[in-house]
């Protein structure tokens, strides 16, 4: 996408672990800090965003007021709350919503937020922090191609965006890279125990665990082949990798992942349901 005619002035409602992400990776672009506004109820434990130059409140409204695109990262079950007391504060102009609460619908929000406001609905993951990245976004009928495309020139500076036309994309988008860095993490963890049971200490399996994730995610980004076809490049016929990959296939390793993002799906759907009214 090409870049905003202008760039935006940003709020985060809500400056947790995601917002902290997006917004340590936009900083790292070189995004400038004063036309970032952070919100969230305890002021104190923003003065390490305030010491690097954004703009700190515990007023919602004030963030909102400022800001031409606010990002709503709050927890889905505190949504409908924040969103209430901000209808007149976001009323004022022609201002865009990112939510990147899992589940909530575009129309909760608009519900809540009291109007037809423009809303992008963005399924983001923790490696914003390090510019790596993947959001999934989809955009109600009231945003325009500017406010798109702002949109996108956030996200996009700290990985990359796919826009998908379903809102309903939005559960699997979570099952595969919302909470995907989690599965990777915890087969880390997996294997890192699993080394140390075989003797090494620690720190070697750890280091050996890390390096291996990252280089195998580097291959798999650069080559042309599918990752099955680098996995059969690591497993020799009769060979030792070949004996792990049966083990996890007897345990049908396919099944297990499908059944995990299934219930990652399922509870995606389940929140926009139980928090949607
Ligand atoms: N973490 C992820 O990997 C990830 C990925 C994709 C999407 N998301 C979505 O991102 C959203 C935030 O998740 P998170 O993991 O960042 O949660 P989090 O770390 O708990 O962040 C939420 C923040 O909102 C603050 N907050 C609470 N009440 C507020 C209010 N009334 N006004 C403004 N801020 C308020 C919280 O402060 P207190 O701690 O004081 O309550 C907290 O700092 C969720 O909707 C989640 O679905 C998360
Ligand atoms: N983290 C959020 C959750 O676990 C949404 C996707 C990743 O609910």
């Amino acid at each position: 996408m090409t870049q905003p005619a202008k760039q935006p002035t940003l709020a985060f409602i809500g400056a947790g672990n995601m917002a902290r992400a997006i917004i340590g990776g936009l900083l790292k672009t070189g995004f400038p800090a004063d036309r970032i506004w952070a919100s969230e109820p305890a002021l104190d434990r923003m003065d390490d965003l305030k010491a690097q130059g954004l703009n700190t409140t515990d007023d919602n409204a004030v963030a909102v007021k400022n800001a031409d695109l606010i990002v709503l990262a709050v927890k889905p079950q505190l949504l409908k709350e924040v969103l209430l007391p901000l209808q007149s504060a976001a009323s004022t102009e022609d201002k865009l919503f990112v939510s990147v609460a899992a589940g909530i619908t575009c129309d909760s929000i608009n519900q809540w937020l009291g109007g037809q406001q423009a809303i992008v609905r963005c399924m983001p993951n923790t490696p914003a922090l390090v510019g790596m990245g993947a959001s999934g976004l989809y955009a109600n009928a009231q945003v325009s191609e500017e406010q798109k495309t702002q949109a996108d020139s956030v996200l996009s500076a700290v990985g990359i965006t796919a826009w998908v036309d379903e809102e309903s994309l939005l559960h699997a988008i979570t099952a595969v890279s919302g909470s995907g860095p989690a599965y990777y993490f915890l087969f880390m963890e997996s294997m890192i125990s699993a080394g140390i049971k075989q003797g090494l200490s620690r720190e070697v399996a750890t280091q050996l665990t890390l390096q291996t994730a990252r280089g195998a995610a580097e291959i798999a980004c650069t080559n042309d082949s599918t990752p099955a076809e680098l996995c059969r490049q690591v497993a020799s016929p009769k060979g030792t990798t070949e004996q792990a990959i049966l083990s996890f296939q007897s345990q049908q390793l396919d099944q297990v992942v499908e059944n995990a993002m299934a219930a990652c799906a399922d509870r995606s759907h389940e929140l926009a349901k139980l928090l949607g009214e």
